[in-house]
């Protein structure tokens, strides 16, 4: 079942299109990354599913109810989150303060602790030090927090805005190990990527956005396969094994 429907939306600022006929499907449960260039847009569409920037046309749907005019908070509310580029942790705040902002719209409070003790199991280093400011952290540590705060919204589906951008090799296979598990975990994804092969590693399905417009849509396998995939963002490498 299609969990989100984004159709042939167009985005603009001022007279720059940044997203034009854009189309795209998460179904539940799936991973779907979203590749492209610097400039392609991926940021802005996580932006406009999310409501943070207006759509000039085309519509987004998810979990069967249009949310293409809806305010950001009534998005969330439905189970969207997205982590964004850069993290954006507050590191002056706690680390649990970080990760109760993720919890700000929720009113069921025994509830929220339980899932804080969830996410504090799955992340000792977080446990460790949920009361020293988030600017103790490690930038890996920081991008689980990040992560952790949107697990807070008790999530359906995640946006995740270049997760292992500026991540240690170990990061980022703990990263892309933590996607799959939360994905295992019944968590549908929307990952936007500039590490391409990783990404089509863990992906049911791949977009590819090319100044604002889709250039390529499909199977992972058979767009790492591709030979223009390849020579663009693969480094004319070989297909990974899916
Ligand atoms: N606030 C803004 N005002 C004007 N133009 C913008 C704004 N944000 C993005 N753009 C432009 O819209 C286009 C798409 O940008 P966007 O950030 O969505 O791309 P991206 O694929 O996420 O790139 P990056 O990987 O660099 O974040 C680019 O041409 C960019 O310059």
């Amino acid at each position: 079942m299609a969990l989100l429907e984004v159709s042939s939306l167009s985005v603009s600022y001022g007279r720059v299109a940044a997203l034009a006929d854009v189309s795209l499907t998460v179904r539940e449960g799936e991973i779907v990354t979203v590749l492209g260039a610097n400039g392609a847009g991926k940021s802005t569409l996580l932006k406009a599913i999310l409501g943070a920037v207006p759509v000039k046309g085309g519509g987004i749907t998810f979990a069967d109810i249009d949310l293409t005019r809806a305010a950001p908070h009534k998005r969330m509310a439905q189970g969207l989150v997205l982590v964004p580029e850069g993290r954006r942790i507050l590191i002056s705040l706690t680390v649990e303060e970080n990760l109760l902002l993720g919890a700000h719209m929720r009113t069921d409070t025994g509830a929220v602790r339980g899932e804080m003790n969830a996410i504090y199991d799955r992340f000792s280093n977080l446990a460790e030090r949920r009361h020293m400011p988030a600017s103790c952290l490690s930038g890996g540590e920081q991008q689980m927090l990040a992560i952790g705060r949107a697990m807070m919204a008790r999530p359906r589906l995640m946006m995740l805005d270049e997760p292992s951008l500026g991540l240690s090799p170990l990061f980022v296979s703990k990263l892309f190990d933590l996607i799959r598990e939360l994905n295992a975990g019944g968590l549908s994804v929307l990952l936007v990527e500039q590490n391409t092969g990783k990404a089509l590693k863990v992906a049911h399905a791949a977009t590819v956005l090319e100044l604002g417009r889709v250039t390529m849509a499909g199977e992972p396998a058979a767009l790492a396969a591709d030979p223009r995939l390849q020579a663009a963002y693969l480094g004319g490498g070989s297909a990974p094994a899916h």
